[in-house]
């Protein structure tokens, strides 16, 4: 989805649509994706493929490590056949290692980095935030960021090459950070209590009166000061900031403080203010907040769906998402086999041999 918002041409190569909808769940992030349904079973079907990618920049597999081997689709026979090829192999466990056969999920691929180790609050079992990290940030955008950076060597090269994007290691790299700063003490305490994993008072997120959230991050000393005074609390009467000892009482009245006002009036008092405290916004909250509005932050197709703008913002050549439903199953087979160069009767040969399905006349409905 990434690619097609900025501009890429992305197929999305389904199985066909009978089994698709007992072995699949359905794409969510179809924007900008054509439809294209290959039965890869077949051998008409893999060769069709195999067609394509001598003319296309990238593939993108998401199978388990051997699937495409099996077909007969591996990157050695790819490669050959289109040196040029980027070969991005997205997968949790990556194409080596005891786990490549291994089938799991976002949170199984988060354990394994190490990072779900870190998250979650004291004295309670780790928590993985959805599946945003590993299956998302460490999978889909790093994979992406693979890509763009082996298009870009190849425009030097002239030379495609093998991707193998694994969400564990994805994760783990995104999670530098941690590796690298426990020399400096941030994460000496046990999980929840160090400074910025719920263990600061000044790093936590605090329940309105009205049952919603404030989140606080007044980290340095003339952001704390906005803080405090914002609470209505005396500084002097106060531990030390730092004083890890002084935490779990400031937490208390940080938190019946906050208790006392609505989101609202906190944000009256906040807002315009060094503090670095913001609401915790529910998503229609989000969409219909005045920061996010002035920015135009999130976009409606023509379904009245609302989702975020493709970020970051280009001055130049900004992302164009599709505004348009999303793609049936086979809906632009005919239409993509034609531009790759198919005939029409090599068309209604690999229809009548069931290796594709045609799903535009759905698609006219
Ligand atoms: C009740 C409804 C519920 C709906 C729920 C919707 C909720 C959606 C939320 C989803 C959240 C998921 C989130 C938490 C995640 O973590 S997603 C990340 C999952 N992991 C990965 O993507 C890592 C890489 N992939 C994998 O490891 C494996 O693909 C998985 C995910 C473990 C799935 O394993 P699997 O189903 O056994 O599939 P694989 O072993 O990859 O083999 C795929 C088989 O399918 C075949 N295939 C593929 N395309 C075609 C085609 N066009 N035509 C015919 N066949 C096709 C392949 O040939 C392969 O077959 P075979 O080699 O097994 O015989």
């Amino acid at each position: 989805m990434i690619l097609a918002d900025f501009g890429a041409q992305v197929v999305r190569v389904d199985r066909l649509s009978r089994a698709a909808a007992v072995s699949t769940h359905g794409d969510v992030q179809a924007r900008g994706k054509r439809s294209l349904a290959l039965d890869l079973k077949r051998p008409q079907g893999t060769a069709v493929l195999r067609r394509l990618c001598r003319r296309a920049d990238v593939l993108i597999e998401p199978f388990r490590h051997g699937v495409m081997e099996r077909l007969g689709l591996g990157p050695e026979v790819l490669l050959q056949e289109n040196p040029r090829l980027i070969y991005a192999r997205l997968t949790g466990f990556g194409q080596t290692g005891k786990y490549a056969k291994s089938a799991g999920h976002d949170i199984n691929y988060l354990a394994l980095s190490g990072v779900l180790s870190k998250l979650g609050r004291k004295n309670e079992n780790p928590y993985a935030p959805v599946n945003l990290l590993a299956d998302f940030a460490g999978g889909g955008v790093m994979c992406a960021l693979g890509i763009v950076i082996t298009l870009f060597e190849r425009a030097r090269s002239g030379r495609g090459q093998v991707i193998d994007a694994s969400m564990v290691e994805g994760v783990a790299y995104l999670s530098s950070f941690l590796w690298k700063s426990q020399k400096v003490g941030l994460w000496n305490e046990p999980r929840g209590e160090n400074l910025l994993d719920s263990g600061a008072p000044f790093y936590e997120v605090y329940r309105t009166s009205d049952g919603k959230f404030m989140a606080v991050g007044a980290i340095e000393p003339k952001f704390y000061n906005q803080l405090i005074k914002g609470l209505g609390l005396n500084w002097d009467e106060l531990p030390a900031q730092m004083s890890l000892f002084g935490w779990p009482e400031m937490k208390k009245k940080f938190a019946s403080i906050f208790a006392q006002k609505t989101q609202a009036e906190w944000c009256s008092i906040f807002d315009s203010t060094d503090a670095c405290v913001t609401p915790v916004l529910s998503f229609d909250d989000a969409a219909s907040h005045q920061h996010n509005k002035e920015r135009s932050s999130f976009i409606k197709n023509d379904q009245g769906e609302i989702s975020p703008r493709p970020a970051p913002v280009l001055s130049r050549t900004p992302a164009v998402p599709s505004c348009k439903r999303d793609p049936f199953i086979g809906e632009h087979t005919e239409e993509i086999l034609l531009e790759y160069g198919f005939t029409k009767q090599e068309i209604a040969k690999l229809h009548s041999d069931k290796a594709i399905e045609l799903n535009k006349l759905k698609a006219n409905l």
